[in-house]
């Protein structure tokens, strides 16, 4: 069976970076046949794996810059059954693409809101007066480069490569310690999915809503964690868009749910949650970890 892998498209993105890393590991770790499926959006290509159109799909979730990928979470909470295969951790180097003979004639600067978060220090002290308009992805503006000397994108050098654009500026990110986080997703277990050597599995997420605004509505499903010795590695709220100042929340446990302490304190929070979506226990592996195993 040939696996197909959804990922942010169109080709050139950091996604599909991160995806054809994974893909190169599994079919030569494997033995295993995949195919890579570019998506317009991250929502699409989470629901492309929700609906059954792809087997896995490539995420980003956090960077160390800007924080969480905002899509990725608002997508997650709002489909059902996506479980973390692995986490994956990718250097990202930003560069400026166009066709501008001279930094000082660019106008308009796409990417995606990502990245041009990452690099806002650097464009604003560079080129403070251009328009930044936010994308789908940092890809989706290359075609448009060629027509429209004035406009730039900001994208990685292999994506510059790939749609033959001159590259302006190098590493533009605001921090050199750049790095994205990205999820492998599936909606059924797929044992090949994940390096088998790993006995334990080091990570646990999860998203719940509380049912009630009220004191101790958070403290107490994290106190459950707390009083098992349980570390937390990130804690992020979104908006439930229902009301105002209305929250739920993302966490990451360094635990794996399939110890039994962690199984009955995951069964524990359920008095205190309205609604609690696991994404399941997973490893988080280096990106240079994938590229060695093959
Ligand atoms: O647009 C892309 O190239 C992506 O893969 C998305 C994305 C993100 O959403 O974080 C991935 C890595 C970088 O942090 C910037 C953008």
């Amino acid at each position: 069976m040939t696996l197909s892998i959804a990922h942010l498209g169109p080709p050139g993105t950091y996604a599909e970076q991160a995806a054809l890393l994974y893909f190169n590991w599994l079919t030569k770790t494997r033995d295993q046949r995949a195919i890579l499926c570019p998506y317009p959006s991250i929502a699409q290509t989470l629901r492309a794996v929700a609906q059954g159109q792809a087997k896995l799909a490539v995420v980003p979730v956090e960077n160390s810059i800007e924080g969480s990928v905002t899509m990725t979470l608002d997508a997650l909470w709002q489909l059902d059954g996506l479980q973390v295969q692995l986490a994956i951790v990718m250097p990202i180097v930003h560069t400026l693409i166009s066709c501008a003979q001279s930094i000082e004639d660019i106008k308009t600067v796409y990417s995606h809101p990502q990245a041009l978060a990452q690099c806002q220090g650097w464009l604003d002290r560079v080129i403070p007066k251009v328009q930044l308009i936010p994308k789908n992805s940092t890809t989706e503006a290359l075609l448009q480069l060629e027509q429209d000397p004035t406009a730039a994108a900001i994208s990685s050098e292999r994506a510059a490569q790939l749609y033959n654009l001159p590259v302006l500026a190098t590493g533009i990110n605001d921090y050199p310690e750049n790095y994205t986080r990205f999820w492998v997703m599936s909606k059924n277990y797929i044992p090949l999915a994940r390096p088998s050597h790993l006995e334990r599995r080091t990570h646990t997420s999860l998203a719940f809503s509380t049912p009630a605004n009220v004191p101790g509505a958070l403290a107490k499903p994290l106190q459950v964690f707390a009083s098992i010795g349980i570390n937390l590695s990130k804690i992020e709220s979104r908006p439930t868009k229902r009301s105002l100042g209305e929250y739920l929340f993302f966490i990451d446990l360094e635990a794996d749910s399939s110890e039994a302490q962690v199984e009955s304190a995951l069964a524990e929070i359920t008095t205190y949650t309205e609604v609690l979506k696991s994404f399941g226990s997973y490893n988080v592996l280096p990106i240079q970890e994938l590229v060695v195993g093959c």
